[in-house]
């Protein structure tokens, strides 16, 4: 499999159908996560996005004053819908906000040829807060994300907040990096990224995979920008992309480390709070 950035990421052919992907996520109604940045990195990516809605919140650049989260039963006819009639190349999911939602997610899944046994790889990025704190996934629900979502996942994607709450490993240098990555694979997955944006004394960004045996690290810059709203979603989205273009796992993330490189290299300001990563920044350098 080849690693040629080219061949994740090629413009549609002209009345052909694209790879798909689905995004399992809540909305953001400011455009910088969720489903928004989700299909947004979709598009960029050449692939079709699909998506199963499981919550819609109230955000802006400055944070979350509310949220409402949709039936079980509707996001899981959402997933099993699609699958059914147009099939599922890759799947991601996001913001799940309940025990209840998490749960028929499973089971559409699983009905679906979704996740580790089924055909279909899932990247879980396991989103229990937003940048700014607010919480987007309810108390009782982690246990759920950790002990039933986790060991159907091909990869998951914690942050270092994330790692400490499916874990309770507090990781503060890079080189603790591999215990955390070694505890969250423990939980079941196939890969584990972990992603080392939140170690801001780092000059680097070196996030970390690991299949059960391998360490990949993944070296990056540190940019110095405070809009980065958005960008698990889009590394995700973008691994996820390239998944749907049935690359092998290891080449999905190391594309989507470059993806989310340039994206958090364009980041823009917007509204009085923090900007989102660009996660079309593709799509702004296609000459037209
Ligand atoms: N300032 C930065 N410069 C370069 N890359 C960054 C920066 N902040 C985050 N990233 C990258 O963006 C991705 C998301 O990282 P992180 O911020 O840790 O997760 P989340 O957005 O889920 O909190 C990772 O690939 C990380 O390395
Ligand atoms: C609907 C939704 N999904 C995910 C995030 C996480 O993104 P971030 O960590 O950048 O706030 C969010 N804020 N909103």
């Amino acid at each position: 499999m080849t690693t040629d950035e080219s061949a994740f990421t090629g413009l549609p052919v002209p009345g052909a159908t694209p790879p798909t992907a689905l995004t399992i996520a809540g909305s953001d109604s400011g455009g910088g996560a969720g489903i928004q940045a989700d299909l947004k990195t979709f598009l960029a990516c050449g692939v079709h996005g699909m998506t199963a809605l499981t919550a819609v919140t109230v955000q802006n650049s400055r944070g979350v004053a509310d949220f409402l989260a949709l039936p079980p039963e509707l996001v899981a006819a959402q997933i099993r819908s699609v699958a059914a009639d147009i099939g599922v190349g890759a799947a991601k999911t996001g913001m799940l906000a309940s025990a209840e939602i998490i749960e028929a997610v499973i089971d559409a899944c699983a009905a679906s040829s979704i996740g580790r046994d089924g055909r279909t790889p899932l990247v879980v990025d396991p989103v229990a807060a937003s940048m700014h704190g607010d919480s987007l996934l309810a108390r009782d629900a982690l246990a759920a994300l950790r002990d039933q979502l986790l060991p159907i996942a091909t990869l998951v994607t914690p942050n270092l907040d994330e790692v400490r709450l499916l874990t309770g490993l507090d990781v503060t240098s890079r080189s603790e990096l591999r215990k955390a990555a070694e505890a969250v694979h423990e939980l079941g997955p196939s890969w584990v990224l972990i992603k080392a944006g939140h170690l801001t004394e780092d000059p680097e960004c070196v996030d970390l995979l690991f299949d059960g045996s391998r360490f990949i690290e993944l070296p990056g810059p540190r940019m110095r920008i405070p809009h980065t709203h958005g960008g698990g979603d889009t590394l995700a989205a973008s691994i996820t992309s390239a998944l749907a273009r049935q690359a092998q796992p290891i080449d999905a993330v190391r594309f989507g480390k470059r993806y989310i490189m340039r994206a958090v290299a364009d980041a823009y300001p917007l509204g009085a709070g923090v900007g989102p990563v660009s996660a079309f920044w593709r799509v702004s350098e296609q000459p037209i």
